[in-house]
C-alpha cells in the first residue's frame, strides 16, 4: 500500500510505516502527479483535496490530521466513495491554552482583571466548550453564540450581535463554512466589527476569513479596539499591516502543542486501521515524548492566581510565538508565505498543562481545585 504523507504529520513512519510505503511531501504544493499511484492520502490543512488533486488516482482513503476540514471536498470524496477521516478534537486543549495565554499576557499588558471580564465565545464545539469550562471553573462570565450547539445555561445563550456589544473578550471558535443555514465566511463583517466595544478585545484562532480582514484593519487603524490573530486571510501570504496593527500575532500555531500533533497522526491512523480492517498496533501514549518541564513546585503561601499564572506561562507564553513572526518578517531576507510557512515547519515543541505535575506543599484545597480546573496535575505534599 502507498500512503502519501504531508511531510509536517509527526510521526508519519511511526505510525503508518507498518501499514505500507509513506511517502513524505510537502503538503502546500502537493499535485496530482505526486498522488497519482497512492492508495491512502495523508494531509494537514494546508492541502486542498479535491477532484482536481485526486480525479486520476487511485486514492481510496484521505485524512486529514486536523480538526477544521474546509479544505477537504468531501461530499466529492463522498460520491466517489473514496473513505475520509480527520481528528476532531485533537488539538482542542491545545487552543484553549493559546487563547488562555493570551489573555493572561494581555490582563498584565492592558491592566484588567480577568474575573471582571465578560467572554464571550462564539462556536461552541471541541475548543469553545473547553474554554467555556475552563473560563467557568476560574469564575468568569461567559457568553455563548452557536446556533447548532446551544448553551446549557440559558443565562449564558446570546444572539451574535448582543454577545459582541456586551463581551470584553471574544474569541472566535467556529469552522469556515461557506453554504447552510448559518455560513461563518465573513461572519465578522462591517456590521459585526462595528458592534464591538471600544477597548474589546476580538481574538480568532479559528480561521481567518471568517472575520473580513481589511474591515477589521480599518477599525484597528482607529486604535480604540485590541486584536489578536492566530489565523489570517490569505495564508500564508499575510498582511504585513495587519500584524502590526494586532496585539499579538501568530503564524496558526494555536493547535501546535506536541500532544496535539500527536494525537492527529495517531486519530487519523486509527481511522485507516479502521477503515481498512487492520489491527492498531501503535499507541498515542506509548509515543508520547517525556516533557522537558515536568513538575513544579509551590509553598504553602502560594495564591491560585498567582500559581495559576506561574504554571500557565513556565508551560506556554504566546509571546515568544508572536515574537518569532515579527522577528522573521522585520529582517527582510524572505518572503511573507516563505517566513510563515517555515516558522510552522519548524515549530519548537510546545507542550500542554497537563503535561506538567504540581507539587503543592501545604496548599490551600482552593488552590489545588484551581489549577486542576486549568488542566495541571496536581499533587498534594
Ligand atoms: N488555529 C488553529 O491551530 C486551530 C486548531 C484547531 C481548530 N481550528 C479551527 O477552529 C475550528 C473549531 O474547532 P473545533 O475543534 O472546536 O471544531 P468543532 O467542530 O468541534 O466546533 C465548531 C463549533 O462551531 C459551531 N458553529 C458552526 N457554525 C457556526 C456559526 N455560524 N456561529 C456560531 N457557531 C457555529 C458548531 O456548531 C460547533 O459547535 C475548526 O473548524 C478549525 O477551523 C484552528
Ligand atoms: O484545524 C486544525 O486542526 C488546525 O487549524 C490545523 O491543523 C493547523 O495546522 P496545519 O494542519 O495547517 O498544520
Amino acid at each position: 500500500m502507498k500512503i502519501v504523507a504531508d511531510e509536517n504529520i509527526p510521526l508519519a513512519d511511526v505510525f503508518f510505516g507498518g501499514l505500507g510505503e509513506v511517502v513524505s511531501v510537502p503538503g502546500r504544493t502537493l499535485n496530482a502527479a505526486q498522488v497519482a499511484d497512492a492508495d491512502v492520502l495523508l494531509v494537514r490543512s494546508v492541502t486542498r483535496v479535491n477532484r482536481e488533486l485526486l480525479e486520476n488516482s487511485k486514492v481510496r482513503f484521505v485524512a486529514s490530521a486536523t480538526s477544521g476540514i474546509d479544505h477537504v471536498d468531501t461530499d466529492w470524496l463522498k460520491e466517489k466513495g473514496i473513505g475520509f477521516a480527520h481528528a476532531p478534537g485533537c488539538n482542542a486543549d491545545s487552543v484553549v491554552e493559546y487563547v488562555l495565554s493570551v489573555i493572561n499576557v494581555l490582563s498584565e499588558q492592558l491592566g484588567f482583571s480577568l474575573k471582571e471580564q465578560v467572554v464571550g465565545i462564539i462556536g461552541k464545539g471541541q475548543v469553545g466548550g473547553r474554554l467555556l469550562r475552563r473560563l467557568e471553573a476560574l469564575g468568569v462570565r461567559c457568553l455563548v453564540h452557536d446556533p447548532f450547539a446551544p448553551a446549557e445555561k440559558t443565562e449564558q445563550q446570546a444572539e451574535l450581535d448582543d454577545l459582541l456589544a456586551k463581551s470584553d473578550i471574544i474569541s472566535l471558535h467556529t469552522p469556515l463554512t461557506k453554504h447552510g443555514d448559518h455560513p461563518t465566511f465573513h461572519l465578522l463583517n462591517a456590521h459585526c466589527i462595528g458592534l464591538i466595544r471600544p477597548g474589546s478585545i476580538l481574538i480568532n484562532s479559528s480561521r481567518g476569513p471568517v472575520v473580513d480582514n481589511l474591515v477589521l484593519l480599518d477599525r484597528l487603524r482607529q486604535g480604540d479596539m485590541t486584536a489578536v490573530l492566530d489565523v489570517w486571510e490569505q495564508e500564508p501570504d499575510i498582511n504585513p499591516e495587519l500584524l502590526d496593527h494586532v496585539a499579538i500575532g501568530t503564524p496558526h500555531i494555536a493547535g501546535y502543542s506536541l500532544e496535539a500533533k500527536i494525537r492527529g497522526t495517531g486519530m487519523i491512523y486509527q481511522a485507516m486501521c479502521r477503515y481498512f480492517g487492520f489491527p492498531t498496533r501503535v499507541r498515542i501514549n506509548n509515543v508520547m515524548p517525556i516533557p522537558v518541564l515536568r513538575s513544579m513546585t509551590f509553598s504553602s503561601d502560594v495564591q491560585a492566581e498567582e500559581a495559576i499564572t506561574t504554571a500557565l506561562r513556565a508551560v506556554y507564553d504566546v509571546r515568544r510565538d508572536d515574537n518569532r513572526l515579527r522577528l522573521a518578517l522585520r529582517q527582510r531576507k524572505e518572503a511573507v508565505p516563505v517566513v510563515f510557512d517555515r516558522l510552522r515547519k519548524t515549530y519548537p515543541e510546545r507542550r500542554e498543562f497537563q503535561s506538567l505535575k504540581v507539587r503543592l506543599r501545604n496548599a490551600t484545597p482552593d488552590v489545588k481545585h484551581q489549577l486542576e480546573g486549568q488542566g495541571f496535575r496536581v499533587v498534594s505534599e
